[in-house]
């Protein structure tokens, strides 16, 4: 891929620009954002790490939203985190307002990009992105899952003592509260994890795997998840990029799988050069199919509220 612009070069932005910088996964990067001087000042202080990782990825910082032009991808990391105590549905209000004028700027200055969304709350963000637009599916998707399944997974390597690169996990539904850790596609190099954690643990890891983003934002107390984050989306570029095929949970637009539409939420992806290539639709089991059901109910509400705000 040549070009990845970022819109929000605060900790989340940066931290993706510094990974897909040092694995070359772009040649080049825009990091904008509103704040005089810093996306200029991040893009230097990534550069300046070249030396150290040995890479030619052009990284430039500006404040003005032309700097998308040319980009294959834009991803969103522009809008406020949530403060401890409350919910992602809490700055919904706040981020929809910047998510507009950013969609506004994509479709003047991008209007072929494809478009990964990370701002909170990222579903909902997703699908008004989606509607904004009037894009494709294959276009417009967003990162949750594979943040959601790699703490779940680190959770499984704490618990059991085993490598976290021989751990499978999958996280589905709304990247919220009601979120739906699905132990049943859990393995440890292909074994069920139920061979080696009792059900009890089990239930523990799932119910910290939904309050991951809350544990975080509790310990670092000023500032919420970015270097996780960081990581899944660059492995979600990565995957377009280096057009890898990867079967990856992502937040997609739902048009009647899993008996949904009209919404976007977390659901197995391919993603290849295209995009999202691909919803992916497992036969979930009957509790399964509940837990995802409510976690649709949940993002449905905050469409609705949505709704009533802007019409
Ligand atoms: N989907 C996920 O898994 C996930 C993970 C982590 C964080 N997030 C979300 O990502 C968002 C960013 O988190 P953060 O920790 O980087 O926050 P941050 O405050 O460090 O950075 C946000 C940046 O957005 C910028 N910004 C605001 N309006 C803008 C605009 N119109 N154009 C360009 N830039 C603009 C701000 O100036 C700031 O630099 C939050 O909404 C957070 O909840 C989502
Ligand atoms: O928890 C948050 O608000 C940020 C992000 O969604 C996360 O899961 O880390």
């Amino acid at each position: 891929m040549n070009k990845v612009a970022i819109m929000g070069a605060g900790r989340v932005g940066e931290t993706t620009a510094q990974i897909l910088a040092e694995q070359e996964i772009c040649r080049e990067i825009s990091l904008i954002d509103i704040r005089p001087d810093t996306p200029q000042g991040v893009a230097l202080d990534i550069l300046q790490t070249s030396p150290f990782f040995s890479f030619d990825t052009r990284v430039e910082g500006s404040n003005d939203p032309a700097a998308l032009a040319g980009a294959d991808l834009v991803v969103i990391t522009a809008g406020i985190p949530r403060k401890p105590g409350m919910s992602r549905s809490d700055v919904l209000d706040t981020n929809v307002a910047i998510i507009d004028s950013i969609v506004d700027d994509i479709l003047r200055y991008a209007p072929d990009a494809m478009v990964l969304v990370v701002s909170n709350p990222v579903d909902v963000l997703t699908w008004r992105v989606w509607q904004r637009t009037g894009w494709p599916r294959e276009r417009i998707f967003g990162q949750a899952g594979v943040l959601d399944a790699s703490r779940m997974a680190a959770f499984i390597a704490m618990e059991t003592g085993f490598s976290s690169r021989d751990i499978t996990t999958l996280v589905l539904g709304g990247h919220g509260d009601s979120m739906v850790p699905v132990p049943r596609f859990c393995t440890i190099n292909g074994i069920p994890v139920t061979q080696f954690i009792s059900e009890e643990r089990l239930q523990d890891i799932i119910q910290r795997t939904r309050e991951g983003g809350a544990e975080i934002l509790a310990l670092r107390k000023n500032s919420s998840a970015y270097d996780a984050p960081g990581a899944s989306i660059a492995a979600m570029v990565d995957a377009i990029s280096h057009n890898r095929r990867r079967l990856l949970p992502c937040v997609a637009i739902l048009e009647g799988e899993y008996g949904q539409q009209n919404i976007a939420m977390g659901v197995p992806c391919v993603l290849d050069e295209q995009g999202l290539a691909e919803v992916v639709v497992l036969d979930l089991n009957n509790e399964e199919s509940e837990a995802f059901r409510e976690s649709a109910a949940a993002v449905v509400r905050d469409i609705e509220r949505l709704k009533t705000k802007t019409s």
